[in-house]
């Protein structure tokens, strides 16, 4: 009779706070194998958990998964959450080895930047200034220069980003393919509450009201999207109609995208199209998109 299998050992993942604490942890011995890093700033959720779990997928049991917590001063604006951005390390340790993680390296931004500021970064260039880049000047460049770090620290054989942030995975893959980085950029679906609310980790912010209003936008882009075959006007029409309807939703920009450059679509456009919004509920700023195909 065939004895059970034996419980796969429960994984221990490891945290790390320095470059070579992290290097050691991840690159333990010299046998090649497939890895992937998983880039967050923490206060980790359901929508982390898909990616960890994408990469553990994408590079086997025996592979490594790295997943770097650090909340970079470089991509807040001013007047931005920069400060009160959620930190849980304890719970996001426990929730990356729930879900695959070998390592996790969480540095302190000495570590990051240990001559201050880059003075040198990256920039995303036009595809950086439209769209979040209006309304956060300067993010992408701060996210694709601390990107392009995390790249060169962890060098994996894959990264991987969740497509809520639909622009900023459109950058990276922008720059990866632009610069020539050694490495493939994996985008994950979207991870939602059953009432379609976006997981983010800025939803921690809202309150219960705020919670109810803030499903105007996911509910904007459903409606968008179910008018997919009536053509860009009335894509939209369907989805601003929602958010005009919203109680205690400030608008910032709805808009149908073409992902090819991330570039607002135009009237006759037909295809795939990526219709994001970008709105404040209360005091929390909100964003989410999702792919539509247009007719
Ligand atoms: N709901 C989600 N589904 C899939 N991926 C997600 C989701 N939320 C975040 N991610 C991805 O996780 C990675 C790390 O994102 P981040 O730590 O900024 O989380 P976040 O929840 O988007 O936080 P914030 O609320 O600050 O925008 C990014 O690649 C992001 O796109
Ligand atoms: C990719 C990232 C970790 C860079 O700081 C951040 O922009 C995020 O969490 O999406
Ligand atoms: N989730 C994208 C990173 C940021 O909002 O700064």
């Amino acid at each position: 009779m065939a004895r059970p299998k034996p419980a796969a050992k429960p994984r221990s993942t490891k945290l790390t706070h320095t470059v070579d604490d992290f290097e050691a942890a991840f690159w333990p011995d010299e046998h090649p194998v497939d890895n992937a890093v998983v880039m967050t700033m923490g206060a980790l959720h359901e929508g982390h958990a898909a990616l960890i779990r994408a990469a553990r997928r994408q590079v086997g049991r025996d592979g490594r998964v790295a997943v770097t917590v650090f909340v970079n001063p470089l991509q807040f604006g001013p007047n931005e959450d920069l400060d009160r951005y959620p930190r849980t390390l304890a719970a996001d340790v426990r929730l990356a080895e729930e879900n695959g993680a070998d390592v996790v390296f969480a540095p302190l931004p000495e570590e990051v930047y240990p001559n201050g500021e880059p003075l040198v970064r990256l920039t995303a260039g036009p595809m950086g200034e439209r769209f979040e880049g209006a309304s956060r000047p300067g993010h992408f460049d701060g996210m694709l220069t601390v990107v392009a770090k995390l790249l060169h620290i962890t060098d994996p054989d894959y990264a991987f980003f969740g497509e809520k942030d639909a622009q900023q995975l459109a950058v990276i893959q922008r720059m990866v393919a632009d610069l020539d980085f050694d490495v493939e950029i994996v985008g994950v679906p979207t991870v939602r509450e059953p009432d379609g609310l976006a997981l983010s980790s800025r939803n921690r912010y809202l309150s219960e009201a705020e919670r109810e209003q803030a499903l105007a936008l996911s509910g904007a882009l459903f409606a968008g999207r179910d008018a997919g075959a009536q053509g860009p006007a009335a894509v939209r029409a369907a989805a601003a109609e929602v958010l005009k309807a919203a109680d205690g939703v400030e608008l910032d920009y709805l808009a149908l995208i073409d992902p090819h450059d991330f570039v607002e679509a135009p009237d006759d456009f037909q295809g795939e199209a990526v219709l994001a919004v970008a709105a404040k509920v209360g005091a929390t700023r909100l964003i989410d998109n999702v792919r539509i195909i247009v007719r």
